[in-house]
């Protein structure tokens, strides 16, 4: 469907590029506590961490994001700077495009983020944490709150589901994201530039290409996975790929394509809700790269949102709260066990990460690896390998 002008789904994506199959869950099903829905939402969040959800009640807020998105992103670089979020770790405001480190090399991505607090969003007129460009204000009423309400709705209902198939009291996973303390949750628009006719430099999977071609795709944003609980993605072209569980990042051809489908957002689970199941649920490493064919030649827009825990809950396994995650824990081998105690906060844990992430803040390869949350990632894989031997 055309928004501001765009037509941000065409062309299609091509039909003979491979993609990761992802299960469809349906929201309805969900909400109505349907026991075969929940086995399966199960099933999807502990052993890719990725699952199509459909009929998830925000289409039209989700269209008008995309509006709101595309008029910002399009107002002068200057404009968007007064904006920026900075290298402090600070993740509210414009990110340009290059700002983010993309691999181990400090190649620069090539997105452009505008982030959107969840408490902004609920306290405006009032500031929270910043303030926006005028095309945000604008629409901070009429759009971006009842996205960001809509959301954090979806959110507590996959986390009643998930506290209570992981053995928690009931609650236990809520209470670490009450909506009336300051968290790292925001609303993200993304914008990737499109390949131009006579770049060849910008290699991606074209419709005419071997599909278990090796050649290497052009990175938008770098492996990692999410830092927060819980991350709904809504995007039309693709260029999102998943790294599937026991693949090696360095070998171009385990990255695989998602598929977007229309009215299905694309959700997964991200590190903190890992840290707090003991490695139960699983945060998968995942990337943008240009889309495949044709689609390359488009701009590509996506929209997220993410929740992450209060700022001052602390990032440990519920291993006391639960029969389940106290016996992965035992399970874990103890040197790995180290990032699952840390109790480091949430706030502290997503600002080290943005920080890290930062082109300006690099050091060496190793900054890198921290701020894109791989380590974590590898503890999990070797988790997930020793459970099913
Ligand atoms: O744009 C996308 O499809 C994914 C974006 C993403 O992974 C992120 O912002 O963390
Ligand atoms: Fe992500």
């Amino acid at each position: 469907m055309p928004v501001a002008g765009i037509d941000l789904a065409n062309p299609p994506f091509p039909n003979n590029v491979p993609t990761h199959p992802l299960l469809v869950i349906d929201y309805t099903l969900i909400k109505s506590g349907d026991k075969p829905e929940i086995e399966r939402l199960w099933k999807a969040a502990t052993e890719l961490g990725f699952w199509y959800l459909k009929n998830h009640g925000t289409e039209h807020e989700v269209n008008e994001m995309f509006e709101m998105g595309a008029e910002t992103l399009k107002l002068p670089l200057d404009e968007k700077m007064k904006f920026e979020q900075g290298d402090e770790g600070k993740s509210f405001g414009y990110k340009m495009a290059g700002a983010l480190v993309s691999d181990e090399h400090g190649t620069p991505d090539t997105v452009e983020f505008l982030n959107i607090s969840k408490d902004d969003a609920l306290a405006f007129p009032a500031v929270a944490h910043r303030t926006y460009p005028s095309t945000v204000n604008a629409r901070m009423f009429s759009t971006v709150k009842p996205f960001v309400q809509k959301s954090l709705e979806v959110n507590e209902t996959i986390l009643a589901v998930l506290e209570d198939k992981l053995r928690l009291p009931e609650g236990a996973l809520r209470a670490c994201h009450p909506n009336t303390q300051f968290s790292y949750s925001e609303a993200r628009c993304i914008r990737n530039p499109p390949k131009l006719r006579d770049d060849e430099a910008e290699v991606s999977p074209s419709p005419n290409d071997d599909p278990n071609s090796t050649k290497k795709a052009k990175i938008a944003l770098g492996p990692h996975s999410d830092f927060g609980s819980l991350t709904i993605l809504h995007n039309r072209l693709g260029g999102l790929q998943v790294l599937p569980p026991g693949l090696p990042a360095s070998d171009e051809s385990s990255w695989s394509y998602v598929l977007p489908m229309p009215g299905h957002a694309i959700c997964n689970i991200g590190d903190s809700l890992a840290i707090l199941s003991g490695g139960i649920l699983r945060s998968n490493i995942h990337r943008v790269v240009s889309p495949p064919g044709e689609q390359a030649y488009h701009a590509r827009w996506s929209l997220v949102f993410f929740t992450r825990p209060g700022n001052g809950v602390r990032l440990g396994a519920f291993s006391e709260k639960s029969d389940l995650i106290k016996a992965a824990m035992e399970r874990m081998q103890p040197e790995l066990k180290s990032v699952f105690e840390s109790n480091v906060t949430a706030g502290e844990w997503v600002n080290k990460r943005n920080r890290l992430g930062r082109v300006n803040n690099r050091k060496g390869p190793e900054t890198y690896r921290a701020g894109a949350g791989v380590d974590i990632v590898q503890v999990q894989s070797q988790q997930q390998a020793q459970t099913r031997a």
